[in-house]
Formats: C-alpha cells, structure tokens, sequence
C-alpha cells in the first residue's frame, strides 16, 4: 500500500465519503493513485471556491471530514476564501494541497506557482486550519496523518496536508487510530452537577443549540436532554434547522434578537438560565439583541470548554458533557416545571395564489408548500436576502454560511450535500451568489446530481441595497439565468407571478436526473420581513450607540 491508499482509508475510517477536486501538475501523481485506488469517489468541480464549499457542506451535512484536493500555488490559493469559512463555522474540511518535488525544492529556481517563497502556501494556510504537516517523509507520514485529521475531528476545525509529488506512491505503513482524548471524569462530574443545579436554580431557563451540535453529531441526543430537561429550546441564526427532524415538543425557532418573534426573543433575553450548547457568541447569532444578553449568566458550552459565570471548566468536550448531563436527568421527570411553550408566530399561511408579483416571503411559503405535499428536503443557502428568507421556511435541515457569510456558497455546497448523503437539495441563492459560483450546476449532470435551484433574481445586491438605498452600485442587470440553464444540462423556468412559481416548483419536483433552476424575478427593493426587521434594527441599535 502506498502513501495516497494510506491516506485515503484513513479519511475514510474518520468519515469522509468523497473528494471534490481540481488537479494541476503539482497534483497530478496524488489524483492519479487517488482514481487507481477508487477508496472515495473523486468528484471534479470548475473552480476551486466551490471545490472548498461542496467538501464544507459535506461535512457539515453528512458529518465527518470533507475532503478538498487542490494544485499547489494558484489551485490552493483560490481555496482560502472557502477554508476560512471552514474554519470561522467550525467544518472538519481536509485539504490536500500538492507540492514541488523535493528535488525541485532543491533546485535553487523559482517555480511555477511559487510566491513569496516555497513556504508561501503553508503559511497562508495556517492562519486558517488548525493543524498541518508537509507529508515528505513516508517514515513519518503515518503519525502525522493520524495526528493532523484526528485534530480536525476534535476542534471540528479545517486542517491542512502538503503532498509533495514526489510521495503519493511512496511505500507507507498504515495510519494507527489513536484513542479519542478523554477529559478528567472529576471534572466532567462537576461541571454537569454544577450546570443542572443552575438550571434548577433559573426561573425562566431556556436552551439555545447552535453549530457545535451538529458538527458533533449530537442532535438526537441534545433532543432527548431537551425532552428531558422540559425547558423551551432555540436554535442561534446559524444553528437554524437544527432538531428539525428530531421529537422536540418545546422547540419555538431560531433567536433573531430584534429581527425575530418578540417574544421568543424576550425569553431568552431576560432568561436567567440562558444554556447555551455548541453556539458561536458571534454578531450574527448577538448582535440585534434588544438587550444585551447578560452571557455572565449564561452557561456557555462551546469549543471543548464550558463556563458558567465566573466558573470556567477549561477540557470538557461538548459530547461528553451531553452524555454526563443525560446520566443525571433521568427519562421519567422533566428537571425543572415544564414552562409555558414560547408563543410563536402561526405557521405561514400561504399568502397569494393568485398572479400577482412574486415578494421573498412568497417563496418561502411556496417552499413551505411544496414540502407540506412531499415531505421535508434540505436546504443549501446562499449569503444574501435568500438567507433572511430562510427563516419564514418551516424547520428543515439547513446548511448555510450564517456567521462567515461568504457568497457563492449556496450552489457548490448543494452539490456537496447530494454526493455525500443522495438527498436532492432545494438552493436559495441571490442573483448575485449565483453569478460567482452558480456556473457549477454545469457539473451536476455529470456526477448525476439534480438540486432544485431557487435564484432570487432582483437585478441587484438587495442586502447591501437595504442599507445604502440610493447607492447606484448595488445595481445589477437582470440575468436570463432560466435561458442558460439547458445549456448546463438542466431546465430552467422564469417566474414572474406566484401562480408561476407554484407551478414551476412542482414541475421542478417531478423532475429528476437533471437540476432545475427557477428564475425569480423580484422587484427591486422588496425584501424579506426578517431582512427589514434586521436592517430596522442595525439602524436602531447603530442610533442608539451614537447616543
Ligand atoms: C464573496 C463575497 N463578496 C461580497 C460579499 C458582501 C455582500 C453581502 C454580505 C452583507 O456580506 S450581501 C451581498 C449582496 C448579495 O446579493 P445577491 O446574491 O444578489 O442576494 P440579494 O440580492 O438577494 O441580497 C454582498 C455583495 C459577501 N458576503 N461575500
Ligand atoms: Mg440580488
């Protein structure tokens, strides 16, 4: 067995189930054993940024590493925007990243797709990953493979692998599984014994989920806690569709602070047993709050840690946090009083049917309906009002760039989704996103992959048109994306009213084998109701900062 067949059982035994890639010299040798050994299915993409966001949401979606293999120089250095979002929304990505030979190394000349100097490429890469190792020794490759993707599991981080091109065939013993770290059980049992009696102590406690969660693979069992616990439940802006699919009766929505329901927003702001599991203490999950939230008494689980007040326990894994507090809250009595279900805002009611111009909030209630007829599918977001449209849709497995909010991520990432799990995807994607990375759906057919494409067509940057209304750059003109779709090999659908687009996405669901793009087309300035509320409220709380 060879280096590159070491390497990819390896990714195998920790979950990666594809690779996307695009080959260059450097990496030819590496993308030669990785088709001879056929261990994982190599996919090949257009562009390197969507290289990076179909491995993010494979593993963000599937769980497990997402795999990405690259050139050395102009390929890697066009995945950075791709691994920084990675690394930003906690992704377990691998990127393999092919090398000069060493004796190129050693030549003494400059070589193609070298910057700065040959180590340029690395240490770009480690600002944005969280373990690396130039794998130029067989002796030594083993260990370092093991001990590089085993840190991308643990931190849910990205991670970064040199393979000069010289090494793929290399003669290599097998990578050791090394046993997952284990925290001290003393202070494992404190923590959890301290947390529950705050729970018990709070009045109005409730719990937030955010993206460790899923990065964990801990959603059914954060679901049976929060049966458990009996206590209202949330998900942050990015850990939206989290629990979705799991029995969670005091599950209310997803906390928008001053952009979302009042109420759920003023129970967790007022809590004062605010449990926070595995989310992100970001802007974008924070900062619209109408007050502050007090997060000195909040209980904050995240990144292996857990603080409480001034009580920080600094090696508690998030999964054996979850499992401690099962052991102690039995199945029979929920913890503390079931409290009053949050009210909510009622389910969307369709709102138009008949011909009349297409608004975001259509969409969502046509998504709404069409998953009320088929049944749930996941959704792959793009960054823009599609994302504030997102949550009018009811609760689904979403996977989106919530707190990064790179562009261009919807597409790719839809694709991912498809090859790691065969799920087909809805995307909701901005005309905008689109124009950067929506030219990989030229791709689907070939992998056989056929998502329901949903581009929100307003001829313009609407999200930044929201905050600067007279501003003349947000201006795009209005792509026929619907005439370009059959020349990628899918159909493609222009929607002008909401009868259009109810007919356009049941044909689109009835069609499988080739992907399907509905051209929306929006009037500019007509955004979603989260979006205004959002712009309402930066504005507000902007006011209110300059006193
Ligand atoms: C790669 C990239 N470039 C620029 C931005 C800034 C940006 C937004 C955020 C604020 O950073 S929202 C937005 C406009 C999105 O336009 P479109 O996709 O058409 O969606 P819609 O018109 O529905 O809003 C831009 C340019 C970004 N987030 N990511
Ligand atoms: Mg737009």
């Amino acid at each position: 067995m060879n280096l590159t067949d070491r390497l990819l059982q390896a990714l195998a035994e920790r979950g990666a189930t594809e690779i996307f890639g695009i080959p260059g010299d450097f990496a030819l040798p590496l993308f030669r054993e990785i088709e001879r050994s056929a261990t994982l299915p190599l996919y090949t993409l257009s562009h390197e940024p969507g290289v990076g966001f179909a491995a993010d949401a494979a593993a963000r979606y599937r769980g497990g590493l997402g795999v990405a293999a690259v050139t050395y120089g102009a390929g890697a250095f066009n995945l950075v925007n791709a691994v920084a979002g990675a690394y930003a929304e906690r992704v377990p990505l691998v990127v393999l990243s092919g090398a000069p030979a060493a004796h190129e190394a050693a030549s003494g000349l400059l070589l193609h797709h070298q910057v700065k100097t040959l180590d340029s490429q690395w240490r770009v890469f480690e600002e944005l990953t969280a373990d690396r190792a130039r794998l130029d020794d067989a002796r030594q490759a083993p260990q370092q493979i093991a001990r590089v993707l085993d840190t991308a599991l643990r931190e849910s981080r990205p991670v970064y692998l040199e393979i000069p091109r010289d090494m793929p065939q290399r003669p290599c013993d097998e990578v050791p599984v090394t046993a997952p770290h284990e925290p001290d059980p003393q202070a494992l049992a404190a923590c959890a014994d301290e947390l529950l009696e705050r729970l018990r102590r709070a009045r109005r406690p409730v719990l937030m989920v955010g993206v460790e969660v899923r990065r964990y693979g801990l959603e059914a069992k954060v679901a049976t806690l929060a049966r458990r616990l009996g206590i209202p439940v949330v998900t942050s802006f990015m850990g939206r569709g989290l629990l979705a699919d799991a029995d969670v009766p005091l599950l209310r929505g997803t906390y928008l602070g001053l952009a979302g329901d009042p109420v759920l927003s003023q129970e967790v702001e007022t809590s004062d047993g605010l449990l926070l599991l595995g989310v992100i203490v970001s802007d974008t999950n924070f900062a619209v709050s109408a007050q502050r939230i007090d997060l000195r008494f909040a209980i904050q689980a995240l990144g292996g840690r857990v603080v409480m007040g001034h009580h920080v326990y600094p090696d508690v894994p998030l999964s054996r946090l979850i499992d401690a507090l099962l052991e102690r809250v039995p199945a029979t009595a929920p913890l503390v009083a079931p409290l009053r279900a949050l009210a909510t805002k009622g389910r969307h009611e369709p709102r138009r049917a008949e011909p009349s111009p297409v608004t975001p909030a259509d969409i969502a209630d046509a998504v709404n309906r069409l998953m009320q007829r088929h049944g749930p599918m996941p959704i792959a977001c793009d960054v823009g009002d599609c994302l504030f449209t997102a949550m009018d849709i009811d609760p689904t497995a979403l996977i989106a760039p919530g707190y990064y909010a790179t562009m261009g991520y919807g597409v790719p990432a839809a694709l991912g989704l498809q090859a790691a799990t065969g799920q087909r995807p809805i995307v909701l994607v901005g005309d905008g996103a689109f124009q950067m990375t929506g030219w990989e759906l030229g791709n689907a057919q070939r992998h056989g992959w056929d998502p329901i494409v949903i581009v929100f067509n307003n001829a313009g940057w609407e999200m930044l048109r929201a905050f600067e209304p007279e501003a003349r750059f947000n201006d795009l003109s209005a792509w026929d994306f619907a005439q370009m779709a059959p020349g990628m090999g899918g159909d493609g659908a222009r929607v002008e009213d909401c009868v259009g687009l109810e007919a356009a996405l049941e044909r689109a669901w009835g069609t499988r084998g080739r992907f399907q793009l509905i051209d929306v087309r929006l009037a500019q300035r007509d955004c979603s109701p989260t979006l205004q509320r959002f712009v309402g409220a930066v504005r507000r709380l902007a006011k209110g900062a300059a006193g």
